[in-house]
């Protein structure tokens, strides 16, 4: 069990704000932390970490890692942390990259064999791509068997398909060690698929928490499909006019009357959401 109460003044785009967060987290929960830019994620992570100063209280297991009177360092938190950019040691290979966290080698060749690393354990991890540099920094995120995984948009450098592939190593992962987790992502499908709990952070507070089901499937009325989008143009056709919107990797097109387009701007989001018809599913 964890039991988080942090305190922080921090300086957001509209001035001071109190980052205000308690929480607690069970063993082998896989949290997904959410909400618009600037609300406090990272800050959030990087507190928890010990990489920033702030007036909080953190108990992992009946240890205090911080309070008014103590404070850990981080490398005597048992954290492993996964950022966007790897933060791998470029001057090494994968294996060694692994084994400098800890000399258990039998754990590294179970990691590396888990997320089909073993053929590259020689290479270095400069000519690897993205995606396999995000598996060697998770494999090595988990060589000190962490009691908190802390990742921060671990996938989001990484195109749509070696992101499925990734997210389905996480969860072998996860299934594997049951590291208690929370990870940082903006992506809806990632946080459904991975995660147990979403909580969603709004001006440093949390204003959500719950399954992932609950928060994201935020259905209006009685509305039956409701997609949310960026509308990227309007275009007059005749006399109707057509609003050309991306939802996740897809365009998609909604015819408008005149008086819809008034309030709508470009670049704006949109929920686009429809009931009354029977949609068919194929692939
Ligand atoms: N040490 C600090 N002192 C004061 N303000 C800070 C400090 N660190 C971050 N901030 C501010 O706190 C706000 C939240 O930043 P943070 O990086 O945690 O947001 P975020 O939710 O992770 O955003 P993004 O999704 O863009 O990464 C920002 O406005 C940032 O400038």
């Amino acid at each position: 069990m964890i039991d988080i109460e942090v305190n922080k003044e921090l300086i957001g785009s509209n001035g001071k704000m109190n980052l205000d967060i308690k929480l607690n987290i069970n063993e082998g929960d896989f949290i997904a932390l959410t909400g618009l830019s600037g609300s406090g994620k990272t800050t959030l992570l990087r507190i928890l970490a010990g990489l920033e100063q702030s007036k909080s209280k953190i108990k992992v297991d009946n240890k205090i890692w911080q309070d008014n009177k103590k404070f850990l360092p981080p490398q005597q938190r048992e954290i492993g942390f996964v950022f966007q950019d790897y933060a791998l040691f470029t001057n090494m290979s994968v294996k060694q990259n692994l084994l400098y966290v800890n000399k258990d080698e039998k754990l590294a060749n179970h990691l590396l064999e888990l997320t089909e690393l073993s053929q590259l354990e020689n290479r270095n991890v400069t000519s690897l791509s993205g995606g396999q540099k995000q598996r060697v920094s998770l494999c090595r995120a988990l060589m000190n068997r962490p009691k908190l995984l802390l990742m921060d948009e671990p996938l989001s450098a990484l195109d749509p398909s070696m992101r499925t592939k990734l997210q389905d190593e996480i969860l072998t992962l996860h299934r594997e060690f049951k590291t208690t987790t929370i990870m940082v992502s903006h992506d809806p499908s990632e946080i459904y698929r991975l995660s147990n709990r979403v909580i969603v952070l709004q001006d440093a507070k949390i204003i959500k928490d719950g399954n992932a089901k609950d928060v994201l499937l935020k259905t209006s009325g009685s509305a039956k499909f409701s997609f949310e989008g960026e509308l990227l143009d309007i275009v007059k056709v005749d006399v109707i006019y057509i609003a050309i919107i991306s939802i996740g990797q897809q365009l998609v097109e909604v015819v408008l009357s005149e008086e819809e387009t008034i309030n709508l701007q470009i670049g704006s989001k949109v929920r686009v959401s429809t009931k009354a018809f029977s949609p068919n599913i194929s692939n």
